[in-house]
C-alpha cells in the first residue's frame, strides 16, 4: 500500500483548516502524518493556526494554475524522503481547483506510490449560490472532483435551503458522499473513522482531470480575477476598532472582498484572531502568536484604502 493523500478543498473560508483540526489529532494517534499547505498570496496564516507538532510545508501561490504543479510535485517528494509519512494531508487554496491538486499529485514520481485517498470539498451552504454565480466552472471545479462533499455554516441556513443545496451539489457529482452533520460537534476519531468508511469509491471511479489550460484563469471573467493584499506588523488595535474596520470591509469600495484573516496585536493587551467573508465575519481573542498579520483576498481590490484600515505599524511600505 503507498502513501495516503487526504486532499481538504473548498471555497475561501468554508472550514478546510478547521477540519483539518480535527482530522491530524485523529490520524497522528495511528499514523506518521504531514500536512501541505497553500495559501494564495505571500502572507501565511494557516500555517500558524494548525497544529504546530506536524511536520509542514507552505506553498505561496501567486497564479494557481500556473504555478501550483510544479511547487507542490516538490514539496511532495521531499516530504516523502524527509518523513516518509503514512498519509499526506493537503490544504489547497480556497481559490485552486481540486483537479490542478490531483493532477499535480498524479505527477510525482520516484519516492513512494501515492494513493489519492479523501478528496473533500467543504461546501459553505451559506454562500453556495453567491459563490457558484460568480465563479462557475472554477468552483464546480472543487465539488465535481470530490468523492466526500461536506457542509458547513449551516446553522444560518433554512433546512430548505439547505434540501437545494444539496440536491444541487448530487446533480452535479453524483458520486460523492455527501455528510449533512455538524461535523464541528463530533469528536476527532469519531470524524476520522466516518470518512474512512464512507469513502466510496476506489481510485478507478475517480474522473481524471482534464489537461490544464494555461494563463486563461480558468475562463474567470476579468472582474472575477483574485488579487491578495497583505499587511505585515498592522498597527496595534483595539478589538471595537478592529471590528469597526471587519465592517467596512463589505463595502465595494474596497473592492469585491472575498476573505480576509488575520491575527492582531490589540492594545488592551493580548492578541485577536479574525476571519471575514461576505456571508460571515468573526474575530475573537488568541493567546499569542507568533506575528501580526493580515491578509485579503477578493478581486479589484483597492490597496490604499485597505492600507488605510489596516495600517502598517511604521507605516513603511510593508503592504504586498
Ligand atoms: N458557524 C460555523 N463556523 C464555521 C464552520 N466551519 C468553519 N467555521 C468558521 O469559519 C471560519 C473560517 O474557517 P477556516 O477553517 O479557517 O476556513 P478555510 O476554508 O480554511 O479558509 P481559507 O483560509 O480561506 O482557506 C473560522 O472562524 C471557523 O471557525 C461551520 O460549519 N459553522
Amino acid at each position: 500500500m503507498g502513501v495516503k493523500v487526504d486532499i481538504v478543498a473548498g471555497f475561501l473560508g468554508a472550514g478546510k483548516t478547521t477540519l483539518i483540526n480535527k482530522l491530524v489529532p485523529a490520524y497522528t494517534k495511528k499514523e506518521k502524518v504531514v500536512l501541505i499547505e497553500n495559501e494564495f498570496g505571500e502572507i501565511g496564516i494557516d500555517g500558524d493556526l494548525l497544529s504546530g507538532a506536524l511536520p509542514t510545508r507552505e506553498i505561496y501561490a501567486g497564479c494557481i494554475c500556473c504555478t501550483l504543479a510544479g511547487n507542490f510535485i516538490e514539496a511532495i517528494e521531499e516530504m516523502n524522503q524527509q518523513f516518509h509519512p503514512d498519509r499526506i494531508v493537503i490544504e489547497p487554496s480556497g481559490v485552486g481547483q481540486l483537479s490542478d491538486v490531483m493532477r499535480a499529485c498524479q505527477g510525482v514520481k520516484g519516492t513512494a506510490q501515492l494513493d489519492l485517498n479523501h478528496l473533500i470539498t467543504i461546501v459553505d451552504g451559506t454562500g453556495f449560490k453567491d459563490d457558484l454565480d460568480a465563479f462557475g466552472a472554477f468552483y464546480l471545479d472543487q465539488i465535481r472532483y470530490a468523492n466526500i462533499l461536506l457542509l458547513s455554516h449551516l446553522a444560518q441556513v433554512e433546512q430548505q435551503e439547505i434540501d437545494q443545496v444539496i440536491s444541487e451539489l448530487k446533480t452535479r457529482n453524483g458520486h460523492a458522499v455527501i455528510l449533512v452533520d455538524d461535523w464541528r460537534d463530533m469528536e476527532n476519531e469519531d470524524l476520522a473513522d466516518l470518512l474512512e468508511a464512507v469513502r466510496p469509491q476506489g481510485p478507478d471511479r475517480i474522473p481524471k482531470p482534464e489537461p490544464p489550460v494555461h494563463h486563461d484563469h480558468h475562463h474567470l471573467p476579468a472582474d472575477r480575477i483574485f488579487s491578495v493584499w497583505g499587511q505585515r506588523n498592522p498597527t496595534v488595535t483595539t478589538m471595537q476598532q478592529l471590528n469597526s474596520a471587519l465592517e467596512r470591509l463589505g463595502d465595494t469600495a474596497y473592492g469585491q472582498i472575498w476573505r480576509a484573516k488575520g491575527m492582531v496585536e490589540l492594545a488592551e493587551g493580548g492578541w485577536a484572531y479574525f476571519d471575514y467573508t461576505p456571508g460571515h465575519c468573526s474575530s475573537r481573542p488568541m493567546d499569542s502568536a507568533k506575528e501580526a498579520k493580515i491578509a485579503v483576498i477578493g478581486c479589484q481590490l483597492n490597496r490604499e484604502r485597505l492600507g488605510e484600515i489596516f495600517p502598517a505599524q511604521d507605516h513603511g511600505e510593508k503592504s504586498k
